[in-house]
């Protein structure tokens, strides 16, 4: 297996794929023809966002099967080039998107408050405070463009900061209802409105020189653009007149027409705009983030066929080793218990043990987002969830690692109070096998008693009787142990006890607490 690496990825994910396959190449950037002559017996290629992957670099890359974007955009990918000949394109969303809607706030607060002129002030000897009074944010406008992942983190932010959040996305087809933080407005409505636009959409044929004198020119007088998107959404010369003009206070772009930008070019050498050279993803965390979930997803994809946080082919292989569709379902169902446990919680994890880890997590998380909303009575399906729990502040968190502790593959879905394990006996049966420590067996089916009690004689015994007396019938029970005064018990009842029954059940001799579970 050859692998081509083209831009530099952070060592520990080089590492990871020199320990898998004999073949790594590892080019920093390469001309066009170095790249051809590499992949042309090349099975992946990975890049990051300086290689150009064009078609003719595709073409001549008979073996090719995946190519891995390590980011977000896939503009450096010919995507149709590649889908017409049957290759995943990999990608890695949401990783650096924290990271970039941060520098975006930087630049934001950079270009209000004059940071810029301020610090050469200090540098130069100058202390002339009044003429560097800027912008208060707090109490303004903001409007985004392209309400995706990073849109959503600089709506978060920019609303914390106290500011109204507006965004246009022709794309985003649902109006938030729980806790909107944007308001999702037109174009024209945005730009008459906002003090402040901030730029996180991709070039499209559409958004390709968007920002142009005509919109400049709707924009409010005396406002500002930040621009961490794409550099061909705005076009330099014409935000430099309105800046000159007057029309506009100050910019702030990461992203730039030209990329690497010389140092002559005029929105580099604007007194009022503020520039970084696409640092957008250049924290730590998200660097090495990218870098080793990408070479994830290309491993798990050549080794096991899982696609995952594909660019054209947002499918989940049933085909494979393990059941992913099972794991999916497991993983929900913990969800909805978790949620039905701790329903105020703000804070999901998910981690997936094992070679589970290499499969579609995107798509676990979406049922964990999903399940969790649906257990707490709120409208969600697979494609919106993660953006509603995002919305009400709720984050969600994923961890991977190769092996299970128990189990060839597990899931765990946990909060900062509970944390439930589960996995599928035979890769077909959904268990659930830890609850906070305590070791069982349960079946999450149907409605189901779940109780913690000190472990003296009798509780099952008491419990027997009363749900006889009620005339309820128990098809299964399991307990759980580990290894102290306490126990637990995950009781699959035929028909649910009313409020009062569970009253009843709590008040009995060692019931410490019980809940009544339901799982679809
Ligand atoms: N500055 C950086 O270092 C950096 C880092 C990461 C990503 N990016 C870039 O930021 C952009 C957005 O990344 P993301 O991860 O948020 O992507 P995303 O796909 O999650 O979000 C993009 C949003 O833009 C919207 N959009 C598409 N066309 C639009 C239009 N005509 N008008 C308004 N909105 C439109 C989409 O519907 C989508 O919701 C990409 O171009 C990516 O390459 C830059
Ligand atoms: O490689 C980078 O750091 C920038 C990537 C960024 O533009 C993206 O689309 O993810």
């Amino acid at each position: 297996m050859k692998i081509v690496v083209c831009d530099r990825l952070e060592a520990k994910a080089t590492r990871k794929l020199q320990e898998k396959y004999d073949q790594v190449v590892l080019l920093e950037s390469p001309d066009r023809q170095t790249i051809i002559e590499h992949s042309a017996d090349a099975d992946a290629i990975i890049v990051r966002s300086h290689t150009v992957i064009d078609r003719t670099i595709i073409e001549n890359s008979p073996r090719l099967r995946v190519l891995g974007r390590a980011g977000s955009g896939s503009y450096n990918i010919d995507v149709e080039a590649a889908s017409k000949r049957g290759i995943v394109v990999l990608h890695t969303p949401f990783i650096s998107s924290t990271s970039t809607a941060e520098l975006a706030i930087a630049l934001l607060i950079g270009a209000a408050r004059k940071l810029k002129e301020a610090t050469a002030d200090m540098a130069g000897g100058k202390w002339d405070r009044g003429a560097l009074n800027g912008l208060e944010l707090s109490g303004q406008t903001v409007g985004i463009i392209g309400y995706g992942n990073i849109g959503r983190k600089v709506a978060a932010i920019t609303k914390a900061i106290g500011m109204e959040v507006l965004a246009y996305d022709p794309y985003v087809r649902y109006q938030q209802t729980e806790s909107p933080v944007a308001d999702l407005v037109s174009l024209d409505e945005l730009l008459t409105r906002s003090t402040a636009v901030i730029v996180c959409c991709p070039r499209t044929p559409e958004t390709a020189g968007m920002f142009n004198a005509a919109l400049f020119a709707r924009m409010r007088a005396g406002s500002l653009l930040v621009n961490v998107g794409h550099g061909q959404v705005v076009v330099e010369k014409d935000l430099i007149a309105a800046l000159d003009s007057g029309h506009l206070f100050g910019a702030g772009l990461d992203v730039f027409e030209e990329e690497p930008t010389r140092r002559e070019t005029a929105v580099v050498q604007h007194p009022r705009v503020y520039t970084t050279p696409h640092i957008g993803a250049a924290t730590m965390k998200a660097q090495e983030g990218v870098c080793t979930d990408i070479v994830d997803k290309v491993i798990g994809f050549l080794d096991n066929g899982y696609i995952s946080g594909s660019i054209n082919l947002p499918v989940v292989d049933e085909n494979t080793e393990v059941n992913i569709q099972g794991y999916i379902e497991l993983a929900g169902k913990l969800a909805s218990m978790v949620s039905q446990l701790d329903p105020a919680t703000t804070r999901l994890c998910l981690q997936v043990n094992g070679k589970l880890a290499y499969s579609d997590t995107g798509a676990l998380e979406n049922r964990v987002a999903r399940e969790f909303l649906l257990a707490r009575r709120q409208e969600a399906s697979d494609i919106n969830a993660r953006f509603l729990l995002d919305d009400q502040g709720i984050s969600i968190s994923l961890g991977k690692a190769d092996q299970g502790s128990a189990f060839v593959n597990e899931v765990e879905v946990a909060t900062d109070n509970y944390s439930l394990k589960g996995t599928l006996l035979a890769d077909k049966f959904p268990r659930i096998v830890e609850v906070n420590e305590y070791k069982i067996e349960a079946v999450p089916q149907g409605t189901m008693l779940f109780f913690r009690n000190y472990d003296r004689p009798g509780v099952i015994g008491s419990l027997g009787r009363l749900l006889g007396e009620k005339n309820i019938n128990v098809a299964n029970m399991r307990l759980g142990f580990r290894g102290d005064d306490e126990a637990i018990a995950m009781v699959n009842i035929d028909t649910a006890v009313d409020a009062a029954t569970l009253q009843e059940i709590t008040r009995l001799d060692n019931i410490i607490d019980c809940f009544q579970l339901e799982f679809t």
